[in-house]
């Protein structure tokens, strides 16, 4: 192969020519930084200059195969690197690094939820903080997941013996200690530099359940060998089980090799996201983009060539994702036939928000629903998971029971969890506190966010006067406030039930 000096590399830095090495070899991207899924200005800072660490944080290196044909120039000549260009500085608005006058408190300071979010905003740059912490539009369809968990109060049972708790929960038949699990989140690298396989370790050492992004770091078998490795380190003893979520490629060929994929790694089952046909309007992470392209120079071409790749409305900072030929906006409820064909296990809508939808999952034969709007990452003021679980219960209760039924989205505390459950929840998922947890603690971290929910999840238990998850009954919650607000027919409220 032909050997690049890296002086002559350090010149082609612009969008007119951009150079980039990955794992020595060298590659012109100019033609594609306006397709890359993750923007042109993130690719651009790195333009001359060798990309590879910075590559390794988003995606597995092997993507480089995708490139057009004729983009590799060559390798880089060994001897010159210190000739090649240092990755531009951006001089956005906001810190670009950690707040680093804060200290990481030690792990054990982390009692709550929230104390894990405080420790990660100490350690995480600015840009993994907008994409952990962005919401769609202006943040309401996250108040509304937090706060609506507030509105269903307890009632509790007093004087009978809670001296003992089993806090134990079955998803498809893998039992787990707890009726919670790890939701699915992409991009962990930028989070943390061990990403999702760091993220699994801490599952395993204490049992959780986890949902594995299509939208990972690592590949899918990269990751279940960690859970393998794990297992092996603890005798097999540990419950966890992986589940795959799975974002529809455009390309039908693309998505049925996507799923012999995972089921060939040994995923337990399929999370189909369905609650993203296009990504929503994930605004701080539009701010950010749009400072990243100011930065580079590359503002005033308009957001529309720069930033956006084919299908790929406006490719987010970091996250999400719309991914060019891989989020498919096209889905419909036929395509659950076909999949049906070519996945055995369980299937799981996740992103079901009403109940009309939640039927028809039903009536397609899927094995479980996830009520959940993206972590109030996609509609503006979508419905809470709860909302949706009461409009159910209320407009199609026959389903409950038919299938299996997971909720998330704001939960920040193990005894809410309860609340879900006697409303006929299986179990309840868990987001944003991991990803916090793992950026400040890495697996320690992980562990410890399990723990306190937990240790809340049982403390809650004893406190509402149960000892066993089957003891959870509606009427030991009160929703009358969620259910003055759940949705009613504009007309002829009797007939609500034959309306689905
Ligand atoms: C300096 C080099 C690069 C950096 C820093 C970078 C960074 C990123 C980022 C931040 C995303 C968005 C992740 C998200 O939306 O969650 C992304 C997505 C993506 N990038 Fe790159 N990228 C680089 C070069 C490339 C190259 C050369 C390719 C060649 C194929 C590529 C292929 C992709 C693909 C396919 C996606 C979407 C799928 C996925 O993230 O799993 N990237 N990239
Ligand atoms: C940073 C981040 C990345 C996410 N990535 C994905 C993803 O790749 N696929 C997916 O189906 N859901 C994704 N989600 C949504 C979560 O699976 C889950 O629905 C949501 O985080 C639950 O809300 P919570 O974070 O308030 O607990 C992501 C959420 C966050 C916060």
């Amino acid at each position: 192969m032909t050997l690049v000096d890296g002086a002559e590399i350090a010149k082609h830095d612009s969008k007119k020519s951009c150079w980039i090495v990955l794992d020595s070899n060298v590659y012109d991207v100019t033609n594609f930084l306006s397709k890359h899924p993750g923007g042109a200005a993130i690719i651009l800072k790195q333009a001359g200059t060798d990309a590879t660490e910075e590559f390794k944080k988003y995606h597995p290196l092997d993507y480089v195969r995708d490139l057009p044909e004729g983009s590799v120039v060559g390798a880089i000549n060994p001897n010159t690197l210190a000739k090649l260009r240092k990755p531009k500085e951006v001089n956005a608005a906001p810190a670009q690094s950690a707040d680093t006058d804060k200290e990481i408190p030690h792990v054990s300071l982390c009692v709550s939820c929230p104390d894990f979010e405080r420790a990660a905003r100490a350690v995480l740059p600015h840009k993994s903080i907008v994409y952990a912490s962005t919401s769609a539009n202006t943040g309401l369809s996250l108040k509304t997941n937090l706060d609506d968990w507030g509105r269903i109060y307890f009632r509790p049972r007093v004087m009978r013996n809670v001296g003992d708790v089993d806090t134990r929960r079955s998803i498809f038949g893998h039992s787990s200690p707890y009726p919670f699990y790890i939701s699915p989140m992409g991009t962990l690298g930028a989070i943390h530099p061990e990403a999702e396989p760091e993220m699994v370790r801490g599952a395993v050492r204490k049992g959780a359940h986890m949902v594995v992004s299509t939208a990972s770091t690592k590949t899918s078998q990269q990751i279940m060998q960690t859970w393998v490795d794990e297992q092996q380190k603890l005798n097999s003893a540990s419950p966890t089980r992986l589940f795959y979520q799975f974002y529809m490629p455009v390309d039908r060929k693309k998505a049925i090799e996507l799923m012999q994929i995972v089921k060939e790694a040994g995923y337990k089952g399929l999370w189909m996201t369905v609650d993203t046909p296009v990504l929503g309007k994930r605004t701080a992470d539009r701010v950010l983009q749009a400072e990243e392209a100011l930065a580079v120079g590359i503002a005033e071409e308009g957001t529309v060539e720069w930033e956006s790749g084919g299908e790929n409305a406006f490719a987010p900072a970091m996250g999400g994702r719309p991914v060019s030929g891989q989020l498919s906006p096209h889905t419909t409820w036929e395509d659950l036939e076909w999949m049906r064909k070519e996945w055995s296990g369980p299937i799981v809508l996740k992103g079901i928000q009403c109940a009309e939808d939640a039927k028809l999952a039903c009536g397609y034969g899927c094995d479980g629903i996830l009520l959940s709007n993206h972590g109030g990452r996609q509609l503006h003021t979508a419905p809470s998971a709860l909302m949706t679980l009461l409009e159910i219960r209320n407009y199609c209760p026959e389903i409950i029971g038919k299938l299996e039924i997971f909720l998330d989205g704001g939960l920040r505390d193990g005894s809410d969890v309860l609340k879900a459950l006697c409303l006929g929840a299986t179990a309840v998922g868990v987001g944003r506190p991991f990803m916090y947890a793992l950026a400040a603690y890495g697996s320690q971290g992980v562990e410890r966010c399990i723990d306190v929910l937990a240790e809340e999840l049982s403390l809650g238990m004893r406190l509402l006067g149960v000892t066993a998850l089957d003891q959870l009954k509606p009427e030991m919650v009160n929703a009358t406030r969620l259910l003055n607000e759940m949705w009613r027919p504009e007309s002829n409220t009797l007939s609500v039930k034959s309306r689905l």
